[in-house]
C-alpha cells in the first residue's frame, strides 16, 4: 500500500493544467471495440483505471499502440472472445467500474458479452439493472451467475426499441447507446444521462458513422447502421480535476491558474464554488483563482442555510461533493452537503473531524459543515484514502493543515489523478510518495 507524506500549511502558486477526463476516457476507449478500423484517441489520462482498461482490451486482442503521451491507437480487427472466460479477465475487469462498458460494444458487434460484477469505488451500492434491462429491451438474453457473480448477455441481432430508463445512469446510458448504434432500426432512450462525456461519446460515434440525434438532452434517438468506421477523437479536460484544483486553491489560500479548463463543459460547477464565496475569474478557457484569506458561504434568498446537493447532469456531479465538503470546513458560514446518489461517500468526514473540522454527519447522505473561517488551521494526522474523491479531499485537507500528515492507500487517488504528487509539488506543495 503506497503512502503520501504531506508537509501542510504551505501556500501554492502557479499553474495546474487538468488532465484528460477519466470518465470520458473509459467510455471512448470501449467504443473502439465497435469497429474493425483504427481508432486514435488523444488526451488520454495515464491513470490506473484507464491503463487497466487498456490491459483488458489488449487481453481481448485489441492492437494498442502508444503514439506519444496520452495518444493511443486501438485496432479491434481480430478479437479473442475466449479471453472473457479466463481468470485473468475476471481479475482485471473486476478492478474497475469502467470495464462494464465493454459489454454494449461486444454484444452489438459479436452477439455476446460477459462481465464480473465490476469494482470501482466502495461508495455504496452500484447496481447494473439499468444496463441489462436496457440491453434486454434491444432483444438480448440475460443471465446472472450468482455463484461466480458474472453477468452474461447474448443476442443474434439487436433490434431497436423504445425505452424509458429507470434512472439516468451514466455508464448504463453509454452501454445501451453503444449497443443501439449497431442494432436494427430505431432506438429511443428517454431519461438518458447527458453529461458532457456522454455527449463526447455520442459525437465520437457519429464520427464513426452512427446516427444519433438529441445529443446533450435526455432523449436520444439512434438509427442503427450495419457497421462503423475508425476515427480520431480528443478527450475533454477532466471537470472533476478542475473542481479539485479550485477547492485546493481556496482551502490553502493559494493563487492558482487552471489553463484549458474546458469552461463550456463545466455546467454549474463554477457557480457552485461561487456560492461558497470562492472567487473565480474566467479568462478565455482559463480559470484564475486569486489567493483568498477568507470566503463566505452564501445563504439562500430567504436567509436559510445553503445546501450543496448532487443531481444527474446538468445538476452538480456527485464526484465533487467530497471536495465541496472539505472546502466548506474553512469557509465562513454553514452549509448542508447532501450526497443523494451514493450512500457511503461521506464517512470520511470522521478524519476531518479528527483534524479539527466542525462537521455533523446527520445520516449517511447528509453532513452539516460549520466553517472555521480560517480562524483555526486543521491539524495534520494519519489517515487512509477510502475512495478516489475522498482521498483527494483528504489530500487537500492535509495540504492546508498545520504539521505533517500521512495518507495510506493512495492507489485510490492514483485511480483517477495522474502523478498528482509531482504536479502539486511543482506549484509548491511538499508531498512525498512512499511506495
Ligand atoms: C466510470 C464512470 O463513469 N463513473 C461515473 C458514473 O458511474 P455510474 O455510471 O456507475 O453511476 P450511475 O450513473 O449508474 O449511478 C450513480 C449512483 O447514482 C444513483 N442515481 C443515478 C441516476 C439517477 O437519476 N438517480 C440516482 O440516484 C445510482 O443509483 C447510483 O447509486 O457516474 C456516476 C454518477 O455521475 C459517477 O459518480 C461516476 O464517477
Ligand atoms: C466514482 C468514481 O469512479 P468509478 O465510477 O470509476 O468508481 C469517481 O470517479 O468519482
Amino acid at each position: 500500500m503506497a503512502t503520501f507524506q504531506i508537509e501542510g500549511g504551505r501556500k501554492l502558486n502557479g499553474t495546474l493544467e487538468p488532465q484528460g477526463a477519466k470518465n470520458e476516457a473509459l467510455q471512448v476507449i470501449c467504443a473502439s471495440l465497435l469497429t474493425s478500423e483504427k481508432v486514435t484517441i488523444s488526451n488520454i489520462p495515464e491513470i490506473r483505471d484507464v491503463l487497466k482498461l487498456i490491459e483488458v482490451l489488449s487481453g481481448l486482442g485489441v492492437k494498442t499502440e502508444r503514439l506519444s503521451k496520452g495518444e493511443y491507437t486501438f485496432l479491434a480487427d481480430e478479437l479473442n472472445l475466449d479471453y472473457l472466460q479466463t481468470e485473468q479477465f475476471a481479475r482485471q475487469a473486476i478492478s474497475l467500474r469502467g470495464s462494464i462498458m465493454i459489454v454494449g460494444p461486444l454484444l452489438a458487434r459479436f452477439g455476446k458479452a460477459c462481465i464480473p460484477q465490476p469494482g470501482g469505488d466502495k461508495i455504496g451500492r452500484r447496481r447494473l439493472d439499468t444496463h441489462f434491462v436496457g440491453l434486454q429491451n434491444l432483444g438480448a438474453s440475460f443471465t446472472y451467475d450468482a455463484e461466480k457473480h458474472f453477468f452474461n448477455v447474448t443476442a443474434n441481432r439487436l433490434t431497436g426499441n423504445y425505452m424509458l430508463l429507470d434512472e439516468a445512469s451514466v455508464t448504463g446510458t453509454a452501454n445501451i447507446l453503444m449497443a443501439a448504434v449497431l442494432a436494427k432500426g430505431r432506438t429511443t432512450i428517454y431519461n438518458a444521462a447527458c453529461e458532457p462525456y456522454l455527449q463526447q461519446l455520442s459525437r465520437m460515434l457519429v464520427m464513426m458513422g452512427a446516427n444519433i440525434s438529441g445529443i446533450g438532452s435526455n432523449l436520444l434517438y439512434i438509427d442503427g447502421v450495419e457497421q462503423l468506421r475508425g476515427c480520431n477523437h480528443r478527450i475533454l479536460p477532466d471537470m472533476i480535476e478542475v473542481g479539485s484544483f479550485i477547492g485546493l486553491a481556496a482551502m490553502t489560500g493559494s493563487e492558482i491558474t487552471i489553463p484549458n479548463a474546458g469552461i463550456d463543459h463545466l455546467g454549474i460547477i463554477p457557480a457552485s464554488f461561487k456560492r461558497l464565496g470562492i472567487k473565480l475569474e474566467l479568462q478565455g478557457d482559463d480559470i484564475f483563482i486569486p489567493a483568498q484569506d477568507e470566503y463566505e458561504i452564501e445563504t439562500f434568498i430567504d436567509g436559510s442555510i445553503m445546501t450543496i446537493a448532487d443531481a444527474p447532469w446538468p445538476g452538480l456531479t456527485p464526484d465533487l461533493l467530497s471536495i465541496f465538503l472539505v472546502v466548506a470546513t474553512q469557509a465562513k458560514g454553514s452549509v448542508l452537503i447532501h450526497q443523494k446518489m451514493f450512500e457511503s461517500r461521506l464517512f470520511f468526514v470522521d478524519k476531518l473531524i479528527d483534524m479539527g473540522a466542525q462537521i455533523i454527519l446527520c445520516d449517511p447522505h447528509r453532513a452539516t459543515v460549520i466553517g472555521l473561517n480560517k480562524k483555526f488551521q486543521l491539524r495534520g494526522t494519519t489517515m487512509s484514502s477510502p475512495d478516489i474523491r475522498a482521498g483527494v479531499a483528504l489530500l487537500i485537507a492535509a495540504l492546508s493543515a498545520q504539521g505533517k500528515s500521512k495518507i495510506f492507500n493512495i492507489e485510490q487517488i492514483d485511480r483517477g489523478y495522474e502523478k498528482i504528487d509531482e504536479r502539486l509539488n511543482q506549484v509548491g506543495a511538499a508531498i512525498t510518495r512512499i511506495d
